[in-house]
């Protein structure tokens, strides 16, 4: 069948000619809309397949506020506009289009804009359906699992973090809490019973009115949490057997974590989520044990940060799938590992891995690095040579560098993404590819798009499912662990053995702003390990940091994260000794607190000793 489109154009002229087009290609028009009361009113009538989207129309509402709407619908949409300034582009691409071509367009980029929207399209779907099944699955199979209600709860947080993603979970039951997970790992968690909750919030009972449907929570709305330095909050109400008032809140770190489209997820999972619940309530007269897993790292990637939790959040979404990734974030932070993990994730595991740096080939080589060449192709080609395409056939490819690609390169990268098949340099026959795409930059793509230097369509199809990287600076508390890492792995190579790194060295790395991240973190361990005459690192070539940054620096990071850095510090210091408080070697002594006083803080807390193995 015909697939339909709706023209959202106020020029006359345009919008015929955009029709004429479409029909000649092949496609259906369902109408042509000048203003977007009057798009509704035909979207009504006539669910288009694809909607081509003015900015600018008649009337006071703008093609960016129809494209809310289209959002909310699920219906993909092109933006077409004579305006392609920054400042527009990204307000367009908040809402998260299909596509955007900039007039004037040829007829081809028309073509190939919607081509690029229907395979961002399907993939969206097939992403959400496939995370949607996934999860469905893991709640049906927590029910008939061994073990207690805590046990079982547990495993439905832990299913609920890959599909929307927080850093605190909590369950209540007729206006009281019943139990809380608050992450501190990749996988790992730490269970909050009523009381210490009560005791986090100082409210004595824990009260929590349920909410009569689903509600999105800011800052201010969630005080009761204050301490655990949330953003943002969604709660949701299920309608269980008897009648009983239960609810679901899932918080984040991160400020409007929560819309409309994660209440949408949710809801098409909660018949089963309210399965698994019943089952799980009518084992909670049984007697809880310990429900604590061994942590998980995720592929060797270190860092406990929210804010890399969040990536790995996403590469645990994407890896399974087909799509196509993004990755974006400054030099050093990390790119290249997260690409390689992904495809370690993914069903391509045991085919190649293949890296290419747009940057650093030259422009005439690049093409036959790519495609391969045949033999007399050009001087040189003494014979057939398979390019990097047909060497990752069934595996990944991963453009590096992508920013940095020759303009005229971009069509012909642009053409084999869309048809999967490439041309050998100096060849006639085209031979049929399978890879999957992941690119990466440390360039503003939107920037470049905006001067020239790359070309929208290709942005809009590499542009799928972007990841983005935090700098090393937003995410100092990951310091310590990579600093620590990477003493090991020097130190092991160079067979020798260091036992820590001092004080006042960690300070000073904890105040630097790591400008090359965590390339730089890693050389200048790689150099303080071989300088390093004790075993002790005491010393580290930084560059001068400047007092005044110094001191803002500290008091921020002690402001930010007092209790919760005491909190995971203590988690982190009672499982390196077993849970252990008493006794040579045990928690309090590497603490220097008096046992006492250190469970009065765990209780203070809320750190219970049992969720510590
Ligand atoms: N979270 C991490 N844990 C441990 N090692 C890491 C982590 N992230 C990056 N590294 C290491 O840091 C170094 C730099 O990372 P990588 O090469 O992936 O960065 P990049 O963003 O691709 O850099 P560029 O933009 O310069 O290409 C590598 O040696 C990598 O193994």
């Amino acid at each position: 069948m015909k697939e339909q489109i709706l023209i959202v154009e106020d020029q006359f002229v345009e919008a015929d000619y955009l029709r004429l087009l479409l029909e000649q290609a092949g496609y259906g028009i369902t109408g042509i809309a000048r203003s977007v009361p009057q798009a509704q009113e035909m979207i009504q009538q006539k669910r288009p397949d694809f909607v081509l989207l003015d900015i600018f129309l008649k009337g006071k509402q703008t093609g960016i506020d129809l494209a809310i709407l289209l959002a909310a619908d699920n219906i993909p949409f092109v933006y077409l506009s004579a305006n392609s300034n920054e400042d527009v582009l990204n307000a367009a691409k908040q809402t998260q289009p299909y596509g955007f071509l900039v007039k004037p367009f040829r007829e081809k980029d028309l073509l190939v804009a919607l081509e690029i929207a229907r395979y961002r399209h399907a993939h969206h779907v097939a992403a959400r359906y496939h995370k949607e099944t996934l999860i469905r699955r893991q709640l049906k199979a927590i029910i008939s699992d061994s073990g207690d209600w805590e046990q079982k709860l547990l495993k439905v947080v832990r299913a609920l973090q890959a599909f929307i993603p927080f850093d605190l979970f909590t369950t209540s039951l007729e206006q009281a809490f019943l139990k809380c997970y608050y992450r501190i790992g990749f996988d790992e968690y730490q269970a909050i019973g009523v009381h210490e909750l009560a005791t986090i919030t100082g409210k004595p009972a824990a009260v929590h009115p349920l909410p009569a449907k689903a509600m999105y929570y800011d800052e201010a709305a969630i005080q009761t949490f204050a301490g655990f330095q949330l953003k943002s909050g969604f709660e949701i109400p299920l309608r269980i057997r008897d009648g009983q008032a239960f609810s679901i809140g899932l918080y984040s770190k991160r400020p409007a974590a929560y819309a409309a489209e994660q209440l949408e997820l949710f809801e098409s999972i909660q018949v089963t989520l309210i399965q698994t619940i019943e089952a799980l309530l009518q084992d909670t007269a049984q007697p809880a044990t310990s429900s604590a897993k061994p942590p998980k790292e995720l592929n060797g990637i270190i860092g406990k940060s929210h804010l890399l939790l969040n990536v790995f959040d996403q590469l645990a979404q994407v890896a399974p799938t087909e799509t196509a990734v993004l990755i974006l974030g400054e030099t050093g932070t990390g790119k290249e590992k997260i690409a390689s993990s992904i495809h370690d994730l993914s069903n391509r595991r045991n085919r190649p891995f293949i890296k290419i740096n747009c940057a650093a080939l030259s422009p005439d080589l690049i093409e036959s690095a790519l495609f391969g060449h045949e033999k007399g192709a050009f001087t040189g080609a003494h014979e057939k040579r398979p390019g990097i395409f047909e060497r990752a056939d069934k595996g990944t490819l991963f453009l590096d560098e992508v920013g940095d690609m020759p303009v005229e390169l971009q069509v012909k990268l642009l053409r084999v993404l869309q048809e999967m098949e490439i041309e050998r340099v100096g060849g006639r026959e085209t031979i049929k590819v399978d890879v999957r795409i992941i690119a990466a930059t440390n360039k503003n793509l939107e920037k470049e798009v905006a001067d020239g230097r790359f070309r929208l369509d290709l942005y809009y199809r590499l542009n799928v499912f972007p990841v983005t990287l935090p700098a090393l600076r937003e995410r100092k508390e990951d310091i310590p662990a990579l600093a620590y890492h990477f003493m090991n792995h020097f130190a092991d190579k160079a067979g020798r053995k260091l036992s820590g790194i001092s004080e006042s060295v960690l300070k000073k790395m904890m105040v630097y702003k790591w400008p090359g991240n965590i390339r730089e973190l890693e050389h200048l361990m790689e150099r303080s390990v071989l300088l390093t005459k004790g075993s002790v690192i005491e010393e580290m070539p930084l560059p001068t940091v400047e007092k005044k940054d110094w001191v803002a620096d500290v008091e921020e990071a002690a402001m930010k994260t007092i209790a919760e850095n005491e909190r995971d510090y203590i988690i982190a210091v009672l499982k390196k000794c077993n849970g252990r408080i008493w006794g040579p070697g045990a928690a309090a002594e590497i603490l220097n607190l008096n046992p006492s006083t250190l469970k009065s803080k765990m209780k203070k807390l809320g750190i219970k000793k049992e969720y510590i193995h």
